[in-house]
């Protein structure tokens, strides 16, 4: 890891620091990439954000946060978590989230085949909010190989992954500033998830980048 001047790091202003251009190549931070098998990898940078609890609180605060439902049997159920959604060419609510995109897009486009275009953002209230095991399959995700990236702000929660033919769970506990990139076939072989906890924790916000259609 490079050191940062003391001068150049301003608190109030998030920093994302660079990826790595290529495979072995260095950039200001470590990854660490994990091969799930059945063409699933993933790529875990921890602190990739500086002054990430900065960051969260400016989006705790201004992004217009929705509650939504969904069917569930024969009723409507509350999804546990507040959602917002930026869509290729919506402005984004915090300039720090535009550099990311790009500093993500400069590491992971070649790979891809596509940029990362959309920003989806939600906000775990407390122990209580969640999401359930699922892929995200809506798009090319069902069919194709393709990159999720996930940058995770405020609380600690654990993250978790399983193959979806049965078979051992992976589990990160993400902190404010980390990002998670799931690749390859990670959308249709395995399924993710954030599980409610009984501990009692501050909000937490994911930030997820996603090339257009997928969901
Ligand atoms: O909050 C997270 O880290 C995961 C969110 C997620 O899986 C999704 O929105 O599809
Ligand atoms: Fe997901």
């Amino acid at each position: 890891m490079v050191a940062l001047q003391p001068s150049l790091f301003d608190p109030d202003r998030p920093v994302v620091r660079s990826l790595a251009a290529r495979p072995g190549e260095r950039g200001d931070v470590e990854e660490t990439r994990l091969d799930l098998g059945q063409g699933a990898w993933l790529v875990l940078v921890r602190s990739w954000v500086l002054g990430a609890d900065q960051l969260f609180g400016e989006l705790l605060d201004t992004v217009p946060w929705r509650a939504a439902e969904r069917p569930m049997y024969d009723r409507v159920v509350a999804v546990p978590r507040l959602l917002a959604w930026y869509g290729a060419s919506d402005p984004l609510p915090h300039p720090a989230l535009a550099e990311a995109r790009a500093v993500l897009n400069a590491r992971f486009r070649p790979v891809l085949g596509e940029a990362l275009r959309t920003v989806g953002l939600c906000c775990y209230r407390d122990g209580r909010d969640s999401v359930a095991w699922h892929g995200d399959t809506i798009g090319r995700g069902a069919t194709e190989d393709t990159v999720v990236a996930i940058l995770s702000l405020g609380a600690t929660r654990r993250f978790l992954l399983r193959p979806r033919g049965g078979g051992a769970t992976w589990r990160f506990d993400l902190a404010s500033g980390d990002l998670l990139v799931m690749g390859g076939s990670c959308q249709r072989t395995f399924e993710h998830a954030v599980p409610k906890t009984q501990r009692p924790v501050r909000p937490r916000i994911s930030v997820q980048f996603r090339p257009v259609g997928v969901r």
